[in-house]
C-alpha cells in the first residue's frame, strides 16, 4: 500500500487485489462507500448489525461489479463479536487491506432529555465499536505485513454545533472518532497502515430521516435550513462520497495519515 514509484494515477486508485471490509455497509453511507471500494476492483466484506440487509448489499455489488463480496452480521459495540467476525473474513477473503467503519447511530435530544443509557449506547457504537472494528483490522494487517488503509466516517459534527435538531452527545461521539484515528495513525505507522477520516455534511439517509421525524419538524423546512447554511446550496448525495473513499483507500493519498477530509458542501465554513 506504498506508491514506491510514480505511476498514472488512474492506475494509483485501482484496488485490485485488495480485500476492503466496510462496517455500516448494508444502507446508506457505507452501501455507497463499498459500492465505490468494489468498483475500483475490491473484494468486499459487509458488516452490518442488520444480517439479511448486508448479505443481500454485499450480493448485489458483488454481482455488479464482478467481484467477491461477503455479508456478515455483527454488532459493531460487542467485542467478542467483532473478533470472530474479523478472523472469518480473513478465512474467507485471505487479507484485509482496507477498512471503512460507517456503522453509527445517531439520536436527537436536548442534554436534558439525554439519559445515561442513550449516551452509552451512542458511545457504544459510535466510538468503541469503531475502536474495536480498527484494532482487529490492524492486527490482521499487521501479521500479514502489506500495511493498509483504515477510514474512519466521523462527521462534521466532530466541529459544528447542528442547527435545526439537537444531539450533542452524537456530536461529542464524533469528535472521539476523529482523536481517535489521528491518535491511531501515529501508533500505526510505522506499520505502514494509514489512519484517516471522512467527515460527511448532510446526506439524505434513513439516519437523517429519522431525526427529521424524532424531532417533529417537516422534511422541507430542515433541508431548507441545511441548504441555507452550506456554500454549495444543497445537502450531499450519498454517491459524493466515492471519490473520496478510494483516493482514502487507495495508493493515490500513500501521504496521507492522520488526515481528515470534510465533505459537506462547505457548510463547516462560516
Ligand atoms: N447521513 C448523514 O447526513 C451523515 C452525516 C455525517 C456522518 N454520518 C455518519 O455516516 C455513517 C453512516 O450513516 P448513514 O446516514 O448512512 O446512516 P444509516 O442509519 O443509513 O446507516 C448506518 C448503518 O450502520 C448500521 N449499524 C448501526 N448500528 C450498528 C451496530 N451496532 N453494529 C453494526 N452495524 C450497525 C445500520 O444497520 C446501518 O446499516 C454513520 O457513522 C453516521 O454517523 C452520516
Ligand atoms: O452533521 C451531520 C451528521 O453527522 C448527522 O447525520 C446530522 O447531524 C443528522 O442530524
Amino acid at each position: 500500500m506504498t506508491a514506491e514509484k510514480s505511476t498514472n494515477v488512474f492506475e494509483q486508485m485501482l484496488l485490485r487485489g485488495k480485500v476492503a471490509v466496510v462496517t455500516g455497509g448494508a444502507r446508506g453511507l457505507g452501501y455507497e462507500m463499498m459500492l465505490a471500494l468494489a468498483e475500483a476492483g475490491a473484494e468486499i466484506a459487509c458488516i452490518d448489525i442488520l444480517k439479511e440487509t448486508a448479505i443481500e448489499s454485499a450480493a448485489k455489488i458483488s454481482k455488479e461489479c464482478q467481484v467477491k463480496g461477503t455479508g456478515w452480521q455483527c454488532d459493531v459495540s460487542d467485542e467478542d463479536q467483532v473478533i470472530t467476525v474479523f478472523q472469518d473474513i480473513v478465512q474467507q477473503h485471505a487479507h484485509i487491506d482496507v477498512l471503512v467503519t460507517a456503522a453509527g447511530i445517531n439520536k436527537n435530544g436536548t442534554a436534558f432529555d439525554y439519559t445515561g443509557k442513550d449516551i452509552r449506547k451512542i458511545f457504544d457504537v459510535n466510538v468503541i465499536g469503531t475502536f474495536f472494528c480498527m484494532q482487529q483490522a490492524a492486527k490482521h494487517m499487521v501479521k500479514a505485513g502489506n500495511g493498509g488503509s483504515i477510514i474512519s466516517v466521523a462527521s462534521m459534527s466532530a466541529h459544528i454545533y447542528n442547527n435545526p435538531q439537537i444531539h450533542s452527545p452524537y456530536n461529542a461521539s464524533k469528535a472521539a472518532v476523529l482523536q481517535l484515528s489521528r491518535c491511531l495513525s501515529c501508533e500505526w505507522g510505522p506499520h505502514n497502515i494509514r489512519v484517516t477520516t471522512i467527515s460527511p455534511g448532510y446526506f439524505a439517509t434513513e439516519m437523517t430521516n429519522k431525526l427529521i421525524n424524532e424531532m417533529g419538524l417537516s422534511v422541507e423546512d430542515t433541508v431548507r435550513t441545511w441548504k441555507s447554511e452550506a456554500p454549495l446550496g444543497r445537502v450531499g448525495k450519498p454517491h459524493e462520497l466515492k471519490g473520496t473513499v478510494v483516493f482514502l483507500a487507495s495508493d493515490a493519498s500513500s501521504f496521507c495519515t492522520g488526515t481528515e477530509i470534510l465533505v459537506e458542501g462547505g457548510a463547516t465554513i462560516w
